[in-house]
C-alpha cells in the first residue's frame, strides 16, 4: 500500500497543477494575493476529474454522472471561494468586520480545495433532491495521512462535515458531530460517503452518514450531525 502511494506521490507531483482547464500556477511558488485576485481561478470548479484521480474514482465520477441525464441526481460544483455578492451577503449578515480583517478575508478558501491536485482533498458530491440524499466520491492524498499509511480521522471527520452539510442546501452551522471509527480508511483510496437527512425541526436538520469501500465490502465510519439553519437576525459571533 505504501509503495504505492509512493508511486502515486511521484506521478502527483509529475502533475502538479495541470488540473483540466486550471491556470498553470504553483501555489507554493506565488503569493496569495496573485493567486486568488483572478476571476478564472475563483470561479474554476474543482469537483471534476484531473489527472490524480484514480480509476476508482473515475469509474463512480462516470456511473453518477450517467444518474444525472434523467434529472434525478445532480452534481454539485464546488468552487475555493463564494462569488462576490454571495460573499458580501454573508460577510453583511454573519461576520464582524472588527475580528477579520479585509485584507486576510481576501485570501480565504474552502480550505479542502487549498490543496495541489491529488495531494489532498479529491472529491465530488452527487445530489438526490428528492430523496433528499447525497453521494460523495471521496479520495484521500497523501497529505492527509495520520497513522502511516492511514487517513488522518480529522480528514474524515472534515469530508463527513461537508457531506453532511452537502444534504441542508443552504446557510447552515455544524452544531454537533458524532463519529463511529470503525475501520482505517488507506491512505489515497476511494471512499464513497452516504448521506441523508433524517429529520428537519424547525431550524435543527438531523443527518446521518455511513463511509464505505467502493466495493461495500468495508464499513469505515458511521456517522450522525446536527446543523442549524443560520437566522439573519442573529450574529454567528
Ligand atoms: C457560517 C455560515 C455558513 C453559511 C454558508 C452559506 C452557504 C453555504 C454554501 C456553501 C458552503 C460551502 C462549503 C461548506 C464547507 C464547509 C462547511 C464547514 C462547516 C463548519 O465548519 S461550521 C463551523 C463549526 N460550527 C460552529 O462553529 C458552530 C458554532 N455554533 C454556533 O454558531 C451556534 O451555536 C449555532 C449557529 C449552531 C446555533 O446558534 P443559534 O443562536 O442560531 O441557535 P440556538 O442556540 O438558539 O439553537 C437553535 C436550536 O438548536 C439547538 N442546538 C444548538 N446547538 C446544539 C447542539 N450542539 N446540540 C443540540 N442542540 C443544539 C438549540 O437547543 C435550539 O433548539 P430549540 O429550538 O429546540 O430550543
Amino acid at each position: 500500500m505504501l509503495r504505492s502511494c509512493t508511486a502515486g506521490l511521484r506521478s502527483i507531483w509529475a502533475l502538479r497543477g495541470r488540473r483540466e482547464g486550471a491556470p498553470r500556477l504553483s501555489m507554493d511558488l506565488q503569493p496569495a494575493r496573485r493567486l486568488f485576485s483572478t476571476e478564472k481561478v475563483i470561479h474554476k470548479d474543482w469537483a471534476l476529474p484531473n489527472p490524480s484521480w484514480s480509476k476508482d474514482l473515475k469509474l463512480l465520477f462516470d456511473q453518477f454522472m450517467k444518474k444525472c441525464e434523467d434529472g434525478s441526481w445532480e452534481r454539485l460544483p464546488s468552487y475555493k471561494r463564494r462569488s462576490t455578492q454571495e460573499s458580501e451577503d454573508f460577510k453583511t449578515y454573519f461576520l464582524d468586520p472588527k475580528l477579520v480583517e479585509e485584507e486576510r478575508l481576501s485570501q480565504a478558501q474552502l480550505f479542502t480545495r487549498g490543496f495541489e491536485d491529488g495531494l489532498g482533498f479529491e472529491y465530488v458530491i452527487f445530489k438526490n433532491n428528492d430523496e433528499k440524499r447525497t453521494v460523495c466520491l471521496f479520495q484521500g492524498g497523501p497529505y492527509l495521512q495520520g497513522v502511516p499509511g492511514l487517513l488522518h480521522g480529522g480528514a474524515m471527520a472534515t469530508m463527513i462535515d461537508i457531506a453532511l452539510g452537502s444534504c441542508t442546501g443552504g446557510a447552515v452551522m455544524t452544531a454537533n458531530l458524532n463519529i463511529n471509527f470503525k475501520r482505517p480508511v488507506p491512505l489515497c483510496s476511494v471512499v464513497v460517503i452516504n448521506s441523508q437527512l433524517d429529520k428537519l425541526e424547525g431550524r435543527k436538520l438531523f443527518l446521518s452518514c455511513n463511509v464505505r469501500s467502493v466495493d461495500e465490502k468495508t464499513l469505515y465510519s458511521e456517522a450522525t450531525g446536527l446543523f442549524i439553519k443560520l437566522d439573519p437576525e442573529k450574529s454567528s459571533t
